[in-house]
């Protein structure tokens, strides 16, 4: 584990308020009307859930940016702040091994020939070895995988995917580093990674 040389990340508040309140004023009659009720409801003594449907590009990730900011802003969400070395020892490896956060791949890693796997970073886009690619395990060695593409241009061809080091610094308060295949098994994929994928047949759960 690398830690972060700034463990202490002082924030702004008044900067993140004046952020919230720049993005709420043009907000539209529908994304005024959520924040409003979801801020109100902070005053209510109940917890709330709300849901926020619309169709794509209709403004759903302006209007929860807007409504962060201004939460953040008055200092309504947690942050976790590590400014005491100490710290350090509360994270053992078999913590560390437990964790897979977005985007990284598990620390023992199931293949076997044949298996789909996921490719979880970009590699070589101008090569189609992009993050979300579909590869089909050929080989197992112990620094490369060798793989075939499932769909896109190159389906069919062979490709080598080599052991890398995967960090991640923006979801855990520390920051991570693990050396591991960057793929991960894809029986399934979510509707997300599917978006902008041509498949020629599909199977909804
Ligand atoms: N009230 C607004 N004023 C100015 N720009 C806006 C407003 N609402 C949304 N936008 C802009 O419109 C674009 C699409 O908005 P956004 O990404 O929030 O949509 P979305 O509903 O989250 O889309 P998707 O479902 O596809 O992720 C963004 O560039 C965003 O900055």
């Amino acid at each position: 584990i690398e830690r972060p040389a700034e463990a202490r990340i002082e924030l702004d508040y008044e900067d993140i308020s004046a952020q919230g309140e720049s993005t709420y004023s043009p907000l539209n009659y529908g994304q005024k009307h959520a924040v409003d009720a979801i801020l109100a409801s902070f005053a209510g003594a109940s917890d709330r859930l709300f849901f926020i449907d619309g169709p794509g590009g209709s403004g759903k990730a302006y209007l929860y940016n807007t409504l962060y900011n201004i939460l953040d802003g008055r200092r309504l969400i947690d942050e976790i702040v590590q400014d005491n070395q100490e710290d350090e020892i509360h994270l053992t490896t078999e913590y560390l091994i437990s964790l897979t956060p977005f985007g990284m791949p598990p620390h023992e890693l199931y293949l076997k020939d044949g298996a789909i796997v996921t490719l979880l970073r970009n590699l070589d886009i101008t090569n189609g070895l992009c993050n979300g690619t579909r590869l089909r395990i050929q080989s197992m060695g112990q620094f490369t995988l060798g793989c075939g593409f499932v769909s896109g241009l190159r389906k069919g061809e062979f490709v080598l995917i080599p052991r890398t080091d995967n960090c991640c610094d923006t979801k855990l308060p520390f920051r991570m580093r693990r050396r591991q295949f960057p793929v991960q098994l894809a029986f399934a994929i979510t509707i997300n990674k599917s978006q902008g994928q041509a498949s020629s047949k599909l199977g909804l759960h």
